[in-house]
């Protein structure tokens, strides 16, 4: 795997891929950019690969984008013929194969949802990955906001499983380019975030984040639509939006500056200066920090005893808080996805993906 990683990285980096007109050019290569339905044989690929190399100039951060899925495609084949070898070595194998159509649809289990003591939680669950939202949880999100708004219970808590609360985008999410090109993908991409934020505008209950552990990207913007805002004090809050060639979503551009003022919501915004827990809470995007050793004793504690609160007294004092504000957040909100649908399609962005994409995938 490392051999075609590696390739595929000196292809790029040395400049020897061309445009994306010239790779299509290669009826090899065509046919791994076309998807399994048209995979070429090994032979096939390792001589497309060579056959590349001959080409003079960068092919663009598009082609760049389809070699890194296309990679993961051929680890995810080599480790699918890998394992059946193995139950084939061994006759006396206790791994039971589950029909694939028996199986859970990718992303459920990133999401897991439950309701007790009157409260719904949320939990990311994806913590090999730091909780890294996949376009199906931004997905599944929004359902699970939509059931929680309907539920029988009072308060709704968003947070993560194992030591990241979550790394914000999957910069994976990237590499899915639908027949449209990068164009369509930067429009779906707008209306997907526009879609989950005004989620979160308008959840008509109180909405808690237990952060019990690190926050990067959009977790950290949605945090000023959150009514209390609770952190274990090994929690960081970091958005680093110029660095990745974006700009900030999630309502953060009005919401943060009115939280800590324009000065420090322009250091982490635009200079991506990453917050302690105790920082944040002193700036007011945290309500309250606590030690990690007791963190989710004491979190617990407080929000069971809220939850037995009047649930339509604190859904109406909610509304009252939040009426005056909502049209100008969904204004924002709208106004942010257009600008970020614009900065996926930059070069600094892409430039910053790819980059991220080929250390991911040690090329
Ligand atoms: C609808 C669309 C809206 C889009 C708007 C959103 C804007 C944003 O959210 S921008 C922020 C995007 N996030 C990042 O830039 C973070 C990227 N990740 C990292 O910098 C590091 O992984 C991190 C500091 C979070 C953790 O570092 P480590 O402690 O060293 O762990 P690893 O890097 O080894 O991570 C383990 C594993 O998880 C993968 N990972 C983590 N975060 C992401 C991510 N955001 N996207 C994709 N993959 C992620 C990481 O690559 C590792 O994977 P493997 O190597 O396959 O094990």
């Amino acid at each position: 795997m490392a051999g075609v990683a590696g390739r595929l990285a000196r292809l790029w980096c040395s400049g020897a891929l061309s445009s994306p007109l010239q790779v299509t050019r290669f009826p090899a290569l065509q046919l791994h950019l076309c998807g399994p339905a048209m995979r070429a044989s090994q032979k096939d690929f390792e001589n497309a690969l060579n056959q590349v190399k001959l080409l003079k100039k960068d092919p663009g951060n598009e082609v760049k984008l389809k070699l890194y899925a296309l990679y993961k495609q051929e680890t995810a084949r080599r480790n699918y013929v890998d394992l059946v070898s193995s139950l084939s070595a061994s006759s006396e194998s206790s791994i039971q194969v589950t029909p694939a159509a028996d199986r859970k649809q990718p992303g459920s289990d990133a999401l897991v949802v439950t309701s007790q003591d009157g409260i719904t939680t949320i939990t990311l669950n994806r913590p090999d990955k730091k909780n890294a939202l996949t376009t199906q949880m931004y997905h599944d999100i929004i359902l699970a906001l939509e059931a929680a708004s309907k539920d029988d219970s009072a308060i709704t808590v968003l947070t993560g499983n194992g030591d990241y609360y979550c790394s914000g985008n999957d910069l994976t999410n990237f590499t899915d380019i639908p027949p449209g090109g990068v164009e369509e993908k930067a429009r779906s991409g707008a209306v997907l975030l526009r879609d989950f934020v005004d989620c979160f505008i308008d959840f008509p209950k109180p909405l808690v984040a237990v952060v019990n552990g690190p926050a990067v990207g959009i977790s950290v913007t949605i945090l000023g639509l959150f009514d209390i805002v609770y952190a274990t004090d090994r929690a960081t809050f970091h958005t680093p939006f110029s660095h990745l060639g974006q700009s900030p979503e999630g309502c953060s551009s009005y919401t943060f500056p009115k939280i800590m003022g324009p000065s420090k919501a322009t250091e982490m915004l635009v200079f991506g200066k990453k917050l302690t827990a105790r920082e944040a809470c002193t700036q007011g995007l945290v309500t309250e920090v606590f030690p990690d050793s007791t963190f989710q004793k004491e979190v617990w504690v407080r929000l069971k005893a809220y939850s037995k609160l009047p649930p339509n007294a604190m859904r109406i004092s909610k509304q009252v808080i939040r009426n005056t504000e909502k049209e100008k957040l969904h204004a924002i909100n709208a106004e942010e996805s257009n600008v970020l649908r614009e900065r996926w399609l930059s070069d600094e962005c892409m430039n910053a993906v790819v980059s991220f994409l080929s250390k991911k995938a040690k090329l």
